[in-house]
């Protein structure tokens, strides 16, 4: 795979080459560009943005550097990923398809957004998605990237040391996890659940997706309600 990133503060994105994702990209595992987009400015204050059509506050990013920028990172087999607050929500689900994808590239809007000609022009060549990262807004598109970039990049074989990291996550079954422990047994006079020291994997097993349903319930309720039909067997309903 392999991922671009365009953005006006490359440098917002250098956690990419840190730790998990570094290694990665030193693997061979995934290919990472990072381009400031005023590379393809013209003029002398390397201007990325002007007032808005229509007025209002702030500033919007400018198609004649956006199109040109996107025309020669973008290729023949790219998935456009544009982060905004009016975006789909990114979920688990999304991460996974992205896992499959050759190339992606990420725009990082700023200011208040990219002029929407952009993303228009672009979805006449290539598939465009426009994401949210959640119901928060942020200042530009940088933070949402990495979140989006560390999500999909887990997920492709070899990058996380134990496979079963991956296949256990909150979500891979629609429900969130459950508790975790480590040594010591007690801490703080807090103890580990008995029945995690007790050996018995099937008790184990059943305890885990029970943790998991409670805490579904209670936390993201509307979750349930989303499980693919007869995810739930007759002991889950119980819980
Ligand atoms: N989920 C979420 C995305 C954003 C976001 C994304 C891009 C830009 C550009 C300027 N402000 C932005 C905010 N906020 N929250």
């Amino acid at each position: 795979m392999r991922l671009d990133v365009v953005t006006i503060f490359p440098e917002y994105l250098d956690p990419l080459r840190a730790a998990l994702l570094g290694r990665a990209i030193d693997r061979g595992l995934i290919e990472v560009g990072v381009h400031d987009l005023r590379d393809w400015t013209h003029d002398v204050h390397r201007a990325v943005d002007d007032a808005p059509y229509g007025g209002g506050p702030g500033m919007v990013m400018k198609p004649q550097i956006w199109g040109p920028a996107l025309d020669d990172v973008c290729g023949e087999n790219t998935r456009l990923v544009v982060p905004t607050p009016a975006g789909r929500p990114f979920t688990q689900a999304m991460a996974h398809q992205y896992a499959t994808e050759e190339h992606l590239v990420f725009a990082c809007g700023r200011y208040e957004g990219i002029d929407q000609r952009v993303i228009d022009d672009a979805a006449r060549r290539m598939p465009v998605d426009e994401v949210s990262i959640g119901d928060y807004v942020l200042v530009g598109g940088e933070a949402a990237v990495l979140v989006m970039v560390e999500a999909v990049v887990r997920l492709l074989p070899g990058v996380l040391g134990n496979a079963r990291s991956a296949e256990e996550d909150s979500f891979s079954d629609g429900l969130l996890e459950g508790p975790s422990y480590t040594r010591p047994e007690v801490w703080r006079d807090l103890a580990v659940p008995d029945v995690l020291r007790s050996g018995n994997h099937a008790l184990i097993d059943r305890w885990r997706r029970d943790q998991a349903l409670e805490r579904t319930v209670r936390r993201r309720p509307e979750l349930i309600g989303q499980l693919p039909e007869g995810s739930l067997d007759k002991h889950d309903l119980a819980v």
